[in-house]
């Protein structure tokens, strides 16, 4: 690893609680827990029946659902350590298909948890490969892309991605998990 690598930082599910903001978003419509599953996909409708997925569908398309994600334990401290140290950090994050909502509140998450100085580290893509970077931190478990990424990923711990033990295993409140990027 370089001794100060260019760090590329996912949002949802590594910075921003996905989950969490839909099972919130159930509860206060529908007055019951969320119908999920144990997580086991990445993807939340994959743990849910069929039936469910219009719901789950309109959830996270709605105004405000992005904006409001509340963040995952330790990120926003972590980054800016990160950023105290010199690192050169980015977060580069994929926006959802029906995008109306979700680019502009992706944003407005950031600015809003991290500070309006973090809005111009902001990377857009739905193919993380074409970004440069040396360490990529994602909790999802199969990124793919059209070009062979120059990025090492680590894997941010979540649910569902514990089957995966072939790479480098990140949480922010396990601060000894990412304490080389520091050293
Ligand atoms: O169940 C889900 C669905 C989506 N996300 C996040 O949304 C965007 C878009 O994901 P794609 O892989 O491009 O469809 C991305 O930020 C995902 O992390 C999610 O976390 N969980
Ligand atoms: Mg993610």
């Amino acid at each position: 690893m370089p001794s100060k690598p260019l760090l590329l930082i996912d949002q949802d599910g590594v910075l921003a609680d996905f989950d969490q903001g839909v099972r919130l978003a159930w509860r206060a419509q529908y007055h019951s827990e969320a119908p999920i599953g144990p997580r086991q996909h990445f993807y939340l409708r994959d743990d849910m029946a069929p039936q469910y997925h219009p719901q789950l569908h309109d959830i996270y398309t709605r105004p405000g659902f992005f904006a409001t994600l509340p963040p995952i334990a330790g990120a926003v401290e972590a980054l800016h350590t990160l950023l105290a140290h010199g690192l050169d950090v980015h977060i580069c994050t994929a926006p959802i298909s029906n995008y109306q909502n979700c680019v502009a509140e992706k944003f407005m998450w950031v600015e809003q948890h991290l500070g309006h100085e973090w809005v111009s580290r902001i990377i857009l893509t739905k193919d993380k490969t074409w970004v440069r970077g040396d360490i990529l931190i994602d909790d999802k478990p199969q990124i793919s892309g059209s070009l062979t990424p120059l990025w090492t990923q680590w894997l941010y711990d979540a649910p569902y991605n514990r089957q995966y033990h072939d790479r480098r295993r990140v949480c922010w409140q396990d601060t000894a998990s990412w304490a080389d990027l520091l050293a």
